[in-house]
């Protein structure tokens, strides 16, 4: 628990009285344990100001909700009730963590208690003149802000680095950063170039962010001043963590706390405090944050890309520049790989797929059967009763069908040659994850959909991202005979005639990507050399579970009928309406 010796005295025999009262009133007696489906909350009833809704909002955030709220009238406590016992016990646990699970808090926060005296946080709020109207007073519609040295921009949790504010951080503070230097020599403090000072009335607050990770060092530091106050931090699994900041503390987020998490203050007039086994509620004054930045220049390069400024730009970069270059990308590292490795890649791909089988096995007699990226026809020839049709972007593939009397066309399955509601049914198998952009993945999945009748049904399969599934290895990890592990180096790997980096996966492994380039080893006939082989690159867009699932029921007339995991693919049947 963060609050001073002083302050949990206080509370710790406020909430001795509040018992006494209640087991008074009630003849109940605490015992600290729950028994029965009750929860009492001390100081914290409508006699105190408390507004049911802040109870359960905070209530509800750190365990299971109570089925009822008994508030009785002109009382300074509350019960919670809850469905069952065990539920009670949950709630008690949870929401009244013990001392060490209380004191939780994010990775490299640090929060100095009495940072600054009340001589010091008197001088310190002398400082800021709140009637006065001038250039470093930001607009906002909720709390009153002053800046220092540079604005800080609240749309953008950012500054203009070209637009410094005639007023500097005043000098006082200056004893604020040596006496920080002094507990902490450990943090890599820099003087502090900009300075914002919040003021929060009670029921005022500052919404869940993150200050511009590319546009300040570690750490920030915000004093409190007036008042204490809970503040909210949340990371990227959802944790949520609240840390009281009690009156002239410093609070300093450093590392994680930083980078990995958002910090925010609820707006409300009090917050719940947890002392020892007991909650209750704490009424907010009037507090004024001073928070201190030192601006960075260049790009961020924290391990916390989520709400990285600079990872997600630079990752929009990677996708523009993918989208622009996708059809180069296909060209290179799928169709002209496919023309090349036709022959061998065909002598390794025989057996039909049992549930694909299975499918072009339930399809009623004369049924017209399209395979989209049908390779070396090998499921065309499965039943001599219905009319399958191939087709495919690789003129050496089609060769092979031609070879075996099935009836191809050649074509891209991003505009599919055949008319709107002409088959019966379609299969694509291990050919959508070949398409460089979810746009035209989607694009290919529509043109099956198209070419569909209604009522018509499709089977879908491409690569799985997982290929451990159920805790079972996939027939292609399977066939790793010479035990092959990822090589690091061959990740950064260039695709040639593609300006982005791509990593090159290790056959046989697990992916450690999306978008990769999987090696094929072709022996050189050429050379004639059993050892020489020359490596083909083929892109590939693994797939994460339910993402084909999502884009077929994003496309219009689409109902997935199925989905599912076999042998390392995930699968969709989809039928057209
Ligand atoms: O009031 C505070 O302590 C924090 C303010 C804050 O997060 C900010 O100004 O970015
Ligand atoms: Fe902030």
């Amino acid at each position: 628990m963060t609050l001073s010796k002083n302050a949990e005295k206080k509370l710790a025999k406020k909430i001795k009285r509040c018992q006494l009262m209640i087991a008074a009133e009630t003849g109940l007696e605490f015992t600290g344990e729950i028994a029965t489906e009750n929860v009492v909350i001390c100081n914290a009833g409508l006699s105190t100001g408390l507004q049911q809704e802040v109870l359960l909002e905070q209530v509800l955030s750190y365990g299971v909700s109570p089925e009822d709220v008994v508030l009785p009238a002109g009382k300074s406590y509350c019960y919670l009730r809850f469905r069952t016992v065990q539920d009670a016990r949950e709630e008690f646990k949870e929401g009244l963590r013990d001392e060490t699970d209380v004191e939780r808090v994010p990775p490299g926060l640090i929060l100095v208690e009495d940072f600054v005296d009340e001589g010091m946080e008197r001088a310190l709020l002398g400082l800021v003149d709140w009637e006065e109207e001038d250039e470093s007073n930001g607009s906002l519609k909720h709390r009153k802000v002053k800046h220092f040295g540079y604005e800080f921009l609240y749309g953008s949790n950012n500054v203009d680095k070209n637009n410094p504010l005639d007023r500097k951080i005043p000098e006082m503070c200056n004893e604020l950063w040596i006496k920080l230097k002094q507990l902490h020599p450990e943090l890599s403090w820099h003087v502090p170039e900009q300075l914002t000072v919040n003021r929060y009335e009670p029921g005022q607050g500052i919404p869940p962010h993150v200050d511009t990770h590319s546009a300040f060092e570690d750490p920030i530091i915000s004093l409190s001043l007036g008042s204490s106050v809970a503040m909210d931090f949340r990371d990227a699994k959802g944790t949520h963590l609240s840390v009281d900041l009690p009156q002239r503390s410093l609070l300093i987020m450093s590392g994680e706390s930083r980078y990995g998490w958002t910090h925010g203050i609820t707006p409300r007039k009090m917050d719940t405090v947890r002392l020892n086994n007991s909650l209750t509620v704490r009424k907010r004054e009037l507090r004024v944050s001073f928070t201190f930045r030192k601006l960075h220049d260049g790009p961020c390069r924290c391990q916390f890309p989520t709400l990285c400024d600079t990872f997600q730009s630079e990752s929009q970069d990677r996708a523009d520049r993918l989208k622009e270059k996708a059809a180069e990308l296909e060209l290179e590292n799928v169709h002209k790989v496919y023309d090349e490795i036709a022959k061998h890649f065909s002598e390794t791909r025989h057996s039909p797929w049992p549930r694909v089988e299975s499918f072009i096995k339930s399809l009623p007699a004369g049924s017209v059967l399209l395979d989209v990226g049908c390779g070396n026809g090998k499921y065309l020839g499965l039943r001599p009763d219905i009319i399958p049709i191939g087709c495919d972007r690789s003129a050496e593939l089609l060769k092979l069908c031609l070879e075996r009397g099935h009836k191809v066309a050649q074509c891209d399955c991003l505009a599919l040659p055949f008319p709107t509601a002409s088959a019966d049914a379609c299969i694509s198998i291990a050919v959508v994850h070949h398409l460089a952009t979810e746009e035209r993945r989607r694009q290919a999945l529509s043109e099956m959909a198209r070419v569909l009748r209604p009522e018509g049904r499709a089977l879908i399969y491409v690569w799985a991202k997982n290929q451990e599934a159920n805790a079972k290895k996939s027939s292609y990890l399977r066939q790793n005979k010479h035990n092959n592990r990822p090589e690091k180096e061959d990740r950064v790997q260039v695709a040639e005639h593609y300006d982005g980096l791509l990593p090159v996966h290790t056959n046989r492994t697990q992916f450690q990507h999306q978008d990769l380039l999987v090696p094929w080893k072709l022996r050189d006939v050429e050379r004639n050399e059993q050892e020489a082989k020359v490596t083909f690159l083929r892109y590939y867009h693994v797939f994460e579970e339910g993402e084909l699932a999502k884009i077929c029921e994003s496309i219009e007339g689409v109902t997935v009928v199925e989905s599912y995991y076999d042998q390392g693919n995930w699968c969709v049947e989809f039928r057209k309406e």
